[in-house]
């Protein structure tokens, strides 16, 4: 499903840190004019991809036009049972997982780009402006996302990664035949 060469696509969402990112993982990377829109979606409940697809349909019909939404979620290995926990057990296993969502407009498929990074939950350590960054430290890291300087949270988060499968699949349409062909005669 190709964007109209030359077009926007406005990713909406209400959380500031999350546009923060999104920008500098983004850069130059992303073939279309990407444009944010501060609106509060509503909070759907259910599986991820659910949530996802709910809100970028929600997204696309207030903006009336292609749309990018963002979902993330993190979970827990309950492995070691709350008698373990209580007991200072403090390593939980964990995971984050974000979801892109495009839709193209108002009644056009959702599209779902994921991305997942594994770690555990950990003391809260580090500066406390972005939800549950000081709590959760990625595998091979010492450091919690918090912690770690920002360009190293871009290149291994959750959110990178989501955005690193949706940049390959928006530049491999822009390189088809026919988007060049199409962009030849702009
Ligand atoms: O420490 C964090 N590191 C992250 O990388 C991250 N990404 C999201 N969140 C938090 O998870 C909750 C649900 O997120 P969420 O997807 O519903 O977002 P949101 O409601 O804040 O914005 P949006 O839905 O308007 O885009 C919100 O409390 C977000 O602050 C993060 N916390
Ligand atoms: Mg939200």
């Amino acid at each position: 499903m190709a964007v109209p060469t030359g077009r926007a696509v406005v990713f909406v969402t209400g959380n500031a840190k999350k546009l923060e990112e999104v920008v500098q993982i983004l850069g130059d990377k992303f073939p279309y004019k990407l444009i944010s829109k501060k609106i509060d979606l509503p909070e759907y409940q259910g599986e991820p991809d659910d949530i996802s697809i709910h809100k970028c349909q929600e997204a696309a019909r207030q903006v009336d036009g292609p749309v990018l939404v963002e979902d993330t979620c993190l979970f827990f290995f309950m492995f070691v049972g709350l008698c373990k926990l209580l007991a200072g057990f403090e390593d939980k296993s964990a995971w984050a997982l974000c979801t892109f969502a495009f839709c193209a407009g108002k009644d056009k498929p959702v599209q779902l780009f994921r991305g997942i990074t594994e770690g555990r939950i950990v003391e809260p350590r580090g500066p406390r402006d972005f939800g549950w960054d000081p709590c959760f430290q990625p595998d091979g890291y010492e450091k919690t996302y918090a912690e770690l300087p920002k360009a190293v949270k871009n290149s291994i988060s959750h959110r990178y990664r989501a955005l690193a499968a949706l940049s390959e699949h928006f530049s491999k349409l822009n390189n088809t035949p026919e988007t060049k062909h199409a962009k030849h005669q702009d």
